[in-house]
């Protein structure tokens, strides 16, 4: 597999160098220089085949023979041992979802994924490394987890102090072994330039052997595009054209679908929903990218001021406005939005979603009522309920229940090195270790 830099000034790279790299010198983002369709025999069996099967597929055709085949189906196999269900909502609303990994959001995929890979390519070559990963939330509880006590990495977790939800901070800060969390006093935009700059400075660099497992990384976009095979395959017996909508923060998710669109994954439109931190609508609106700082939401997983995948979602339509707006739309939405759609659905349906998917929910439910044709809806459930517990039970104004992989983590001691949002102090951290 080939890569090249969304800003062009360095050479193209192996999908190795650019996993270990995460970012290229020039500031840009790797993309692969080819993504090939798969072949319409796929697309007619696809619902006979399984999750792991769809993912196999998939990985191969992007991946091509840098890896051999015996490896990935293990990699593959191992990384993606839990279901992605589709679910009917109500009408013609369906839910994808995403959260019945070990961490209980839609990032156990690509940190599955991605610890494996890495631990495949270090077997061989024997390097030691650091991993630095910028979270909201969601990120940083799953790539610890994927990583916890993978020898010859050590990660290094920045979240915003009170900006990540109890359990969230919880899964994050108590783990110990060869994780360690770092709370910012600051936004995550803080954290994620904290890390990007970490990226370009030479003497970490040479000391640390440094990677991201953020998704800049392009490791984690592979995985990312598997989940929306399989929501195809399900649906395609309703035989109807497939619209999704997905809650948006950094914009990984939705290329990981636009990747899969592009392999010839028949999707007919995408809707890109986000909180108030609705810089990508506002794109959509106008044309012009202008990131803000971040504002704190419910849905605070999405409280992302400058989306990081940007650059790849213009360079998945050959950089050009029009076609980004004509394959996205996109449609941002307050906290009292997003609670009444909780309180709603669970009342008229039973259906419970978690802030983020309600946000989801919401943009494919305006995006269906402006169509006049018939199509199936999916939104994207990103997180359990449960993660968010506070939002959510004041808005059914009743007890969810905490599953058993979240219990766990809540009466362990919390352990994070408190940190100002200044890069030196990253820097002269980082090299004291
Ligand atoms: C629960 C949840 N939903 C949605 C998102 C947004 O996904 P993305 O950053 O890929 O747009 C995140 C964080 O990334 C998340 O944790
Ligand atoms: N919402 C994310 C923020 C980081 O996103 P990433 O997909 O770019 O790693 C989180 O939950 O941490």
């Amino acid at each position: 597999m080939e890569l090249y830099s969304t800003k062009h000034q360095v050479e193209n790279v192996s999908l190795k160098e650019a996993i270990f790299k995460g970012l290229p010198a020039d500031n840009g983002l790797y993309m692969p220089v080819e993504i090939p369709t798969l072949p319409p025999a796929f697309f007619d069996t696809i619902e006979t085949r399984s999750f792991q099967e769809i993912a196999l597929e998939v990985a191969k055709t992007l991946i091509g023979l840098e890896i051999p085949d015996n490896v990935l189906t293990e990699i593959v196999n191992d990384a993606i041992n839990f279901d992605a269900p589709v679910k009917p909502v109500h009408d013609n609303i369906h839910v994808l979802e995403l959260f019945h990994g070990p961490t209980l959001a839609f990032k156990d995929f690509g940190a599955r994924f991605m610890s494996r890979l890495m631990s495949y390519f270090l077997q061989k070559d024997h390097q030691e490394i650091n991993i630095l990963v910028a979270t909201s939330g969601d990120t940083g509880s799953a790539v610890a987890q994927g990583f916890l006590g993978v020898p010859n990495i050590h990660v290094y977790i920045l979240y915003p102090k009170g900006k990540v939800s109890k359990i969230q901070e919880q899964q994050l800060t108590t783990n110990g072994q060869n994780i360690t969390a770092l709370e910012i006093e600051g936004t995550f935009d803080d954290c994620q330039r904290l890390v990007k700059e970490a990226f370009l400075d030479t003497q970490l660099n040479e000391k640390l052997n440094l990677t991201s497992a953020n998704s800049i990384n392009i490791c984690r976009l592979i995985p990312q595009s598997f989940y929306y095979f399989y929501a195809y395959a399900q649906l395609k017996a309703k035989g109807k054209p497939v619209v999704v909508a997905v809650p948006s923060g950094n914009f990984g998710n939705l290329c990981g679908g636009l990747i899969a669109q592009k392999m010839g994954l028949p999707i007919r439109h995408f809707v890109a929903a986000t909180n108030a931190n609705d810089i990508v609508p506002a794109y959509l609106a106008s044309g012009i990218f202008q990131a803000k700082p971040s504002v704190k939401t419910f849905s605070n997983a999405m409280d992302v001021g400058n989306p990081s995948n940007f650059p790849r979602m213009l360079a998945l339509h050959d950089d050009a406005y029009e076609q980004v707006k004509a394959n996205i739309s996109g449609k941002a939405y307050t906290d009292e939005e997003t609670v009444q759609t909780i309180q709603k659905i669970y009342q008229q349906t039973g259906y419970l979603l978690d802030p983020h998917g309600a946000v989801g929910y919401l943009g494919l439910k305006d995006y269906l009522t402006s169509l006049d044709e018939e199509v199936n809806g999916v939104f994207l459930a990103t997180a359990h309920p449960a993660k968010f517990i506070d939002v959510v039970e004041t808005a059914i104004e009743n007890k969810v229940e905490i599953p058993e992989l979240l219990a766990q983590v809540l009466n362990k001691p919390k352990e994070a090195i408190a940190m100002a949002p200044e890069f030196e102090r990253l820097k002269s951290f980082l090299l004291n270790k």
